[in-house]
């Protein structure tokens, strides 16, 4: 480099030193654990979450829990926060609370799950084993879980968070009677499962619904006025003065109009905090917001639509097409299917049959993208079947043409 490249003190101006929008941008983040002055609106349920896991602190079995909500209601943070004001008063009666966290969005399977909360709560030092990434039996790791139960902890707590997509729950009925079963015997666990499904135990097979006694929370959504709040405690995020009079309300009403997600309110706060940056603006205005709402929607939805086959996403612009542009429109498989013969024929693709194609619209529901509703016969009787989108059609088309097959399209 010629010293023409550096600026006055050796720096390459390349890079930006100046950060006129934040102070601290990690406190935007979702991972960000706020300290407990900081959390609006959850005191009843996070007293509900004390009582049942309250034994524990003695070293006795705390009672197990499901709790349920919608996105962005705070489940994750809750069970996470009580977890460990536990774990520091049980440390105080001299007993050692570990918690593990398990995404079973990631780890779905039995082996997986038992292999991530043994990882998590070893100490080799006391437990003198290791947890191999791969090579055991399932029936190995388990063996390998109770022994460091039994050598590493006092009590476990297992959150279990999103347990609606695990693959197969009789993890959940195998740890829950670990205790009774002796296959621990110096050790407790308690199972938090978190999910945003509030019909989820009608899913588990009857061998676990008849084994699991729990008790249930709901989590209700956020009102503007509590999204507001949590967006201001995280005000010191940005440097004084940049934050417009508008910013907050705005960001926090948009995402109210949803569902009082708390989780899409940071995302926005951040989105525009960033797009402001990008800009160069000194301060955040409130066309950044409306900018970062439409941004972190289309990140989202592009999220959900991750590994999904480009047959699905042909289905799923079919549709869009069928909506004219309306949010609210419902959509007859039929229509759909006729669309969709179409788009597959200029996409050069094979034409799946119809029922193939309710069987993707099945698919889609359930992760969320649309929701169906079958009329009449019931379930897998496509032609009575309507479907309708849960975002924007702009920006799922938007999403859509991300994709190099699709954009072809336009
Ligand atoms: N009451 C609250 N006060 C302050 N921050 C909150 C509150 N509730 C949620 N948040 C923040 O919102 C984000 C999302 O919360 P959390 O992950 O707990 O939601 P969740 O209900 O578990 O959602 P999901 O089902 O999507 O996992 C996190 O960054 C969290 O810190």
């Amino acid at each position: 480099m010629t010293s023409d490249e550096t600026d006055g003190g050796g720096r390459d101006p390349l890079f930006r030193y100046d950060q006129p929008i934040f102070a601290n941008e990690d406190i935007l983040k979702i991972s960000h654990l706020p300290g407990p002055d900081k959390i609006v609106g959850r005191d009843e349920h996070m007293s509900k979450v004390a009582q049942a896991l309250n034994p524990a602190i003695f070293g006795r079995e705390p009672t197990h829990l499901f709790i349920f909500g919608k996105t962005g209601s705070g489940k994750t943070l809750s069970a996470r926060l009580v977890s460990e004001r536990l774990q520091s008063e049980a440390r105080r009666e001299d007993v050692n609370v570990e918690i593990a966290v398990i995404d079973c969005g990631e780890q779905h399977t039995e082996a997986s799950v038992i292999k991530t909360l043994a990882s998590q709560v070893n100490d080799p030092s006391k437990s003198g084993m290791s947890i191999p990434e791969r090579g055991l039996s399932t029936g190995d790791y388990y063996n390998r879980l109770w022994q460091v139960l039994d050598t590493c902890s006092d009590v476990t707590i297992v959150i279990l968070d999103e347990i609606d997509m695990l693959r197969d729950d009789e993890v959940l009925r195998k740890l829950s009677r670990a205790g009774e079963n002796q296959k621990i015997v110096d050790s407790r666990l308690g199972i938090i499962g978190i999910s945003n499904k509030i019909d989820y135990p009608e899913e588990l097979t009857e061998r676990v619904k008849s084994s699991f006694a729990h008790d249930e929370l709901v989590f209700p959504s956020y009102d503007a006025n509590q999204l507001r709040e949590i967006l201001e405690n995280r005000k010191d995020a940005f440097k004084p003065g940049v934050l417009t009079d508008d910013v907050i309300p705005l960001a926090s009403a948009l995402a109210a109009q949803e569902h009082g997600d708390a989780r899409k309110a940071i995302d926005i706060l951040r989105n525009a905090g960033r797009i402001a940056q990008k800009e160069g603006a000194d301060t955040v205005s409130d066309d950044h917001v409306r900018a970062a709402k439409e941004k972190s929607e289309a990140d989202r939805f592009s999220e959900l639509l991750e590994g999904t086959a480009t047959q699905s996403k042909a289905v799923l612009y079919s549709l869009v097409l069928q909506t004219g542009g309306r949010k609210t429109a419902e959509v007859t498989t039929n229509k759909i299917y006729r669309q969709y013969l179409t788009v597959a024929d200029d996409l050069d693709m094979d034409q799946l049959s119809e029922r193939r194609v309710q069987e993707l619209l099945q698919e889609l529901d359930f992760l969320n993208v649309i929701q169906s509703e079958v009329r009449g016969r019931g379930r897998g009787q496509g032609v009575h079947g309507t479907h309708r989108l849960l975002e924007d059609p702009d920006i799922v088309k938007r999403v859509l043409l991300r994709d190099s097959r699709i954009s072809t399209l336009e």
